[in-house]
């Protein structure tokens, strides 16, 4: 790892975009007095000023596509969240830049997330509440999630909690990691690219792995045929990693029974798109990781990590990303 220079210039100002900016310069200004802090609270426009910024802490998706070119100081991003794909992605990402996430603190939130999509879906909520709208009282069938079949892949953080809960609910959970690895909480672990061999028997389909070269269309046209006619798919990772073309045609065709997705290739999903509309999909705008606890939970982590910025010491960084490397 390169190492930065600490030495940090009298007006450089560390930026922070989020809806919850003020408060997270507030709590960062309380612990390191000595640092600028500057709250920017999105819609962020293209030609906003990032002349001073020498750190950025956001989520990423509501930054400029040109924040490189009009940010020539800068030298760490701090995400919000666990991906670093949106940032990843900039043109002109400097070579020297620090990048780190937020991973660790998702597990409890993505695995709610997931338990409540894959009730949804097999307790036919979609239908259940459009009736309660309509006044009709229809008594739909559903089914169990206990003894059925999981498959979840991504091991990190959230793929743990989300194996932890599937097995709590009764469910037989394997893992698909990028190298297999023994893993708590699932009868065995595969390859991720060994995925479409093992969803003969899957009931659930569940994605929480990183986007990535490596995962970038990992579910296509093969998985969908492999797939049984009752199987489902949910996505709570990053819509990339699912060949959304494909999975259109699977529904269409009946090829799987149904899909739950919280993550798109294009986000905000455009308003014409077939996913807002299928009967068989469940389309919730991006919500796993939104959660009115979040900002007490990521606190200590951009606490411990700016005071390793300020002090220059690179190692010290919790959850350091480093540029070029493969996820
Ligand atoms: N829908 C949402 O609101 C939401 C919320 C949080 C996370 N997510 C997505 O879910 C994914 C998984 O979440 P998680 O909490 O398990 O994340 P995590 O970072 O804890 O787990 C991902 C795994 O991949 C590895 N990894 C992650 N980024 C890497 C990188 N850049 N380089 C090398 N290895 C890397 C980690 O070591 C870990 O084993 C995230 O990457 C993100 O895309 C979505
Ligand atoms: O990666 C995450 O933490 C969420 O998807 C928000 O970007």
């Amino acid at each position: 790892m390169r190492a930065h220079s600490s030495r940090r210039s009298g007006d450089g100002e560390i930026v922070v975009c989020d809806k919850d900016a003020e408060f997270y310069c507030s709590e960062l200004g309380n612990a390191y007095a000595q640092l600028r802090f500057r709250p920017l609270v999105p819609p962020v426009a293209e030609e906003q000023d990032f002349g001073r910024c020498e750190a950025l802490v956001s989520f990423g998706n509501s930054l400029p596509d040109r924040l490189f070119q009009r940010a020539p100081r800068l030298r760490w991003v701090q995400m919000l969240g666990a991906g670093t794909d949106r940032i990843m992605s900039l043109p002109g990402l400097p070579p020297s830049l620090w990048v780190s996430s937020a991973s660790g603190i998702h597990g409890p939130m993505l695995a709610e997330m997931v338990v409540y999509l894959m009730l949804a879906l097999a307790r036919r909520g979609k239908t259940l509440f459009q009736n309660q709208a309509q006044g009709v009282w229809k008594r739909e069938e559903g089914m169990l999630l206990c003894g059925k079949n999981v498959l979840v892949a991504g091991t990190g953080a959230s793929g743990m909690h989300i194996r932890r809960l599937c097995e709590a609910l009764g469910m037989c959970v394997v893992a698909a990691s990028g190298a297999p690895r023994p893993v708590e909480h699932a009868e065995a672990c595969i390859a991720m690219q060994e995925i479409d061999g093992h969803l003969a028997d899957v009931d659930f389909l569940v994605l929480a792995t990183p986007y990535s070269d490596r995962t970038r269309g990992l579910i296509g046209p093969a998985s969908f045929s492999a797939m049984k006619r009752s199987a489902y798919l949910v996505n709570v990772s990053r819509g990339g990693i699912v060949d959304e073309g494909a999975l259109v045609e699977a529904l269409d065709r009946e090829r799987i029974a149904g899909a739950a997705l919280d993550v798109f290739q294009q986000e905000p999903l455009p308003r014409e798109h077939a996913l807002w509309r299928h009967p068989r999909v469940l389309a919730t705008p991006h919500v796993a990781g939104l959660v009115r606890e979040y900002p007490m939970l990521v606190l200590p982590l951009l606490k411990h990590n700016v005071g390793c910025f300020a002090r220059g010491d690179a190692s010290g960084l919790r959850n350091l990303v480093k540029l070029g490397e493969p996820c």
